[in-house]
């Protein structure tokens, strides 16, 4: 599978904190890619990297089949960067801040342009800095969009927009995606609208990677487990290696299988509580998927 970015053994630091710790993952052609991680988990730092804002402390990563430290303008023109926050024109009207951008990409298309403006409802003789924090994040992303990028990179692009337009703008990119040379990469804490979105995962958590996978088979290999006991549980006994995140309270023991096998999870679960029926197993949601594995770390990292 083509790949459009891809992080190698990348380690960066800011005075004595490490952000990123030999971090390596990739966003396939073709796909949207989530960026997930509690604050502070370096994913803005990973995204910054990509674009060469900042400089790796060791490892390198490459962006459309170029090290991010030797990218000319050419193959910047293939990427659109937004993020929550970033610097802006604010003096610019729109249609000043459209026009300023227009010369620099080629490939921009005006059509598409006019469309995204009509979409996002911009008012073009509207100052950016009089425009609210949602229609400003509108304005940057018709700016990037409108030149069709090659791989887009949206650092937490949900925040300031009102679900309508949230929705238009999912389904604005899922169109774009299937386009086998287009990838999304988006970082968001919004992580119900991220699972409409991705179908590639990426979770880091300080600094690490913890998982970089199709989010199909992520979430197929991870089952919620809850037990009913006929006693009350003073304490939760050893599980069986891959079971996660485990809770208890009153009979009810709860945990996350996060290498779900039937034929072995049977024999564990025979193994280790003989005295119980079949437990009950569901699907996990992603939110639910996230909570599990990073409590799982916390656990691991306070013990
Ligand atoms: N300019 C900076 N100077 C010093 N430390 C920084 C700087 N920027 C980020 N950090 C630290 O690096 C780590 C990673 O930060 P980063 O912003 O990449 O995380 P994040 O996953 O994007 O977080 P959030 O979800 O809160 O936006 C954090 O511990 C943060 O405090």
């Amino acid at each position: 599978m083509n790949t459009l970015l891809e992080f190698h053994e990348v380690s960066c630091r800011y005075s004595r904190a490490w952000a990123l710790d030999n971090a390596s993952f990739r966003v396939p052609s073709g796909s949207i890619t989530a960026l997930l991680g509690p604050n502070g988990a370096g994913k803005s730092t990973a995204l910054k990297i990509a674009l060469n804002l900042i400089r790796p402390y060791s490892g390198h990563v490459t962006v459309l089949g170029t090290d991010s430290r030797n990218m000319n303008p050419k193959t910047l023109q293939r990427i659109g960067y937004v993020a929550d926050g970033m610097d802006l024109p604010l003096w610019m009207t729109i249609d000043q801040f459209l026009g300023w951008c227009r010369p620099l990409y080629p490939q921009w298309d005006t059509e598409f342009e006019r469309t995204l403006r009509k979409q996002f409802e911009l008012p073009g003789d509207r100052k950016l800095k009089h425009l609210s924090r949602g229609q400003r994040m509108k304005a940057a992303l018709a700016s990037v969009l409108a030149y069709r990028p090659e791989l887009l990179i949206l650092d937490e692009p949900f925040s300031g927009l009102d679900p309508l337009v949230r929705d238009e703008f999912i389904s604005g990119l899922l169109e774009l995606s299937e386009s086998e040379k287009f990838a999304v990469v988006v970082s968001s804490h919004d992580i119900e609208e991220v699972d409409r979105l991705a179908d590639h995962i990426v979770l880091l958590n300080d600094g690490k990677v913890v998982l970089d996978e199709n989010a199909e088979e992520l979430l197929a290999r991870h089952r919620l487990v809850e037990i009913m006991f006929p006693h009350y549980i003073e304490s939760i006994p050893p599980l069986a290696p891959g079971w996660i995140s485990a809770k208890s309270s009153g009979r009810l023991l709860r945990f996350v299988d996060s290498d779900h096998e039937i034929t072995r999870f049977s024999e564990n679960v025979r193994k280790i509580f003989p005295e119980i029926p079949q437990p009950d197993i569901h699907p996990l949601t992603l939110r639910e998927l996230f909570v599990a594995q990073v409590s799982a770390r916390k656990v691991g990292s306070d013990a």
